[in-house]
C-alpha cells in the first residue's frame, strides 16, 4: 500500500480538504499533477474571454494563456501549501521550471500543446530529498508557455517515471452509460478502452483522461486508473475496490 504513484487531481474535484488529508498521509512517494479547468473558465469569462473546446481541449489564444498560467500557478501553490501544512512537504512547479515538461504546439488551438519530454531528473531530485512535486500542466516550447490538458501532462509524467497513474475526478470511473455509476467498468484492457472511445461511450472530458491512461501504459507505467476523488480512494484503488483499472490483459 505504499507504491509510488502519480496522482492527477481534476479541477472539478469536490471535498478538496478531505482529499488533501488522504494525500498527506499516503505512505509512498507521490507526484501530483493538477488541473483547474473550471477555475480557468470562470476567470476567463469574468474577463470577457469565453472558452471554446475542441476534442476536450480549451482553444487558448495568447491573451487567454496569461490567465491560464496565473490560475494554474495559484492552484499549484495552494495545493503545495495544503499538503505542506499536513506534514507532506510539497513543491509547486510548472513544466516551465528546468524544462520539466517540454511541449509541442498542436495546430489550430492557439497556445495548446502536447508533452514531448519530461525532465525526470528534477522529479527524482525532489523525491530523493523527501519532497512531493506538484506539477501544473504548462509546457514550454521555443515560443513560450503552452496550455496542456492536465490528464495529458499526468500521463506523460507517469510514463516517464514508469509509475502507476491514478486520475482522480468527479465520477467513479468509466461507465458504460455515462450517466449511471452502477455501469462502471472495474477493469479495461487498452483494446477495450480504445473500442469504447470509438463507440462514443467515452465522451467529453473523459476522452483525454482515457487517452492519458493508455499513453502512460504504452510508455511503461505498470497500470493506471480513473477513480472518484474522495477520502480512502488510493487504498481502495490499490485494493481493486474502486475506479476503473487500465492494464494489459
Ligand atoms: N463513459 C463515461 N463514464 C464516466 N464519465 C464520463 C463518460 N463519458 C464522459 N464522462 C464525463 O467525463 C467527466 C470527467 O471529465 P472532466 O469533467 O474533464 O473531469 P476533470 O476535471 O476531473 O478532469 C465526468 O464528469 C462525466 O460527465
Ligand atoms: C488544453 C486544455 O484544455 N488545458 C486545460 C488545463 C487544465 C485542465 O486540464 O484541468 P482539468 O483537469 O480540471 O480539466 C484547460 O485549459 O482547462
Amino acid at each position: 500500500m505504499s507504491e509510488p504513484l502519480v496522482v492527477k487531481m481534476g479541477g472539478s474535484l469536490r471535498a478538496l480538504e478531505a482529499l488533501l488529508e488522504e494525500l498527506g498521509r499516503y505512505p509512498g512517494p507521490l507526484v501530483l499533477v493538477h488541473g483547474g479547468g473550471p477555475e480557468i473558465g470562470a476567470w476567463l469569462s469574468r474577463l470577457g474571454l469565453e472558452s471554446r473546446f475542441e476534442g476536450g481541449l480549451r482553444v487558448t489564444p495568447p491573451e487567454a494563456m496569461e490567465v491560464v498560467e496565473m490560475v494554474l500557478t495559484a492552484i499549484g501553490k495552494r495545493l503545495a501549501g495544503g499538503l505542506s501544512r499536513r506534514g507532506r512537504k510539497a513543491v509547486a512547479l510548472s513544466g516551465q521550471d528546468a524544462l520539466l515538461l517540454r511541449g509541442r504546439a498542436l495546430p489550430h488551438l492557439g497556445r495548446v500543446g502536447e508533452v514531448v519530454g519530461v525532465e525526470k531528473a528534477l522529479l527524482r531530485f525532489l523525491l530523493g530529498g523527501g519532497y512531493t512535486p506538484v506539477v501544473s500542466p504548462i509546457a514550454l516550447d521555443e515560443a513560450g508557455a503552452l496550455n496542456v490538458n492536465a490528464d495529458t501532462a499526468a500521463g506523460a509524467v507517469a510514463g516517464a517515471l514508469g509509475w502507476p497513474a491514478v486520475f482522480l475526478t468527479d465520477v467513479e470511473g468509466v461507465y458504460k452509460d455515462p450517466k449511471d455509476p452502477s455501469t462502471r467498468f472495474p477493469r479495461l484492457t487498452p483494446e477495450e478502452a480504445s473500442r469504447l472511445k470509438e463507440e462514443g461511450v467515452v465522451q467529453g472530458g473523459m476522452i483525454p483522461k482515457v487517452e492519458a491512461a493508455l499513453f502512460a501504459l504504452r510508455q511503461g507505467a505498470p497500470w493506471s486508473a480513473i477513480a472518484r476523488g474522495r477520502e480512502g480512494v488510493l487504498r481502495a484503488v490499490l485494493l481493486g475496490e474502486a475506479g476503473t483499472l487500465f492494464k494489459e490483459a
